[in-house]
């Protein structure tokens, strides 16, 4: 992975995502399966990062982390990535069903990440392109989960991003001071402008950060 922001807004990150010690921030971090793959990311807290930081910037020491949660319809998570290696609990949200023909695959990797720890959510039927709302609900009744980080990647973003602020509380951007790519995150359905409610920028090194609401 090549990393886009420097380390204080990575830092910035850390602090976002621990829960429980300081303020009580977020229960889950979720990612898409496409940024599970590319990135194979550890989404946790981690303290060690502080090193070489501002004095200010203080993690605790034996942090609480979020529970990964990875929108995977197909269950394409390896039992050897990052968050199952991390045994933080993580929870695979999947959609598929189990006796349909051509589930035997999908069965048999189903156990092999159950085997290694991790709690795979079926929402059976349901398309999780167009069921955020479900989505939320069930991760809540069935896990607890009553505050989510949603850290990438770009499709994931989108479909929450779109439902404005029935599915989103805060936004937080990072720029960094570079153009990379070719495709945006998709905001809105391009007819219209979002116009974003109460924004704060706040520059931490060379990257800008903007925290706001959606309308
Ligand atoms: N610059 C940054 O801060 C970040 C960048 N990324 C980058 O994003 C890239 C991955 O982005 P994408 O390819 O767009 O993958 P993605 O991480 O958004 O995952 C898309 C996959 O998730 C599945 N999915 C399940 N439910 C979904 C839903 N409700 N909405 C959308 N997709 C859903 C889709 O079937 C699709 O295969 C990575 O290469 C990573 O480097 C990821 C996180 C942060
Ligand atoms: N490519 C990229 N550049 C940045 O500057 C980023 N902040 C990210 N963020 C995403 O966050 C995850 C980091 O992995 P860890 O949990 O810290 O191991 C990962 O999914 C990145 O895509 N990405």
């Amino acid at each position: 992975m090549h990393w886009l922001c420097g380390q204080f807004t990575a830092l910035e990150t850390q602090r976002n995502r621990e829960h429980g010690t300081v303020v009580h921030l977020c229960d889950g971090i979720l990612v898409g399966s496409g940024t599970l793959v590319n990135d194979n990311p550890r989404l946790n807290v981690r303290p060690e990062l502080l090193v070489s930081s501002d004095s200010t910037a203080v993690l605790s020491s034996a942090p609480s982390h979020p529970r990964p949660i990875i929108l995977d319809s197909n269950l394409r998570t390896p039992p050897t990535a990052n968050i199952v290696l991390l045994k933080n609990r993580p929870i695979i949200v999947c959609s598929f069903n189990p006796s349909s023909t051509h589930s035997s695959d999908i069965l048999k990797r189903q156990s092999d990440l159950e085997a290694v720890g991790v709690q795979i959510l079926n929402l059976e039927g349901v398309s999780l392109h167009d069921n955020i709302p479900r989505i939320l609900t069930a991760l809540k009744s069935v896990y607890n989960i009553n505050s989510l980080m949603i850290e990438g990647g770009s499709r994931v973003i989108s479909s929450f991003l779109t439902l404005g602020s029935n599915a989103v509380d805060l936004l937080v951007v990072t720029v960094a001071p570079m153009f990379v790519g070719i495709n945006g995150v998709k905001a809105n359905d391009g007819n219209s402008i979002v116009n974003l409610s109460d924004p704060t920028y706040k520059q931490f090194g060379r990257d800008m950060v903007l925290v706001s609401k959606l309308p």
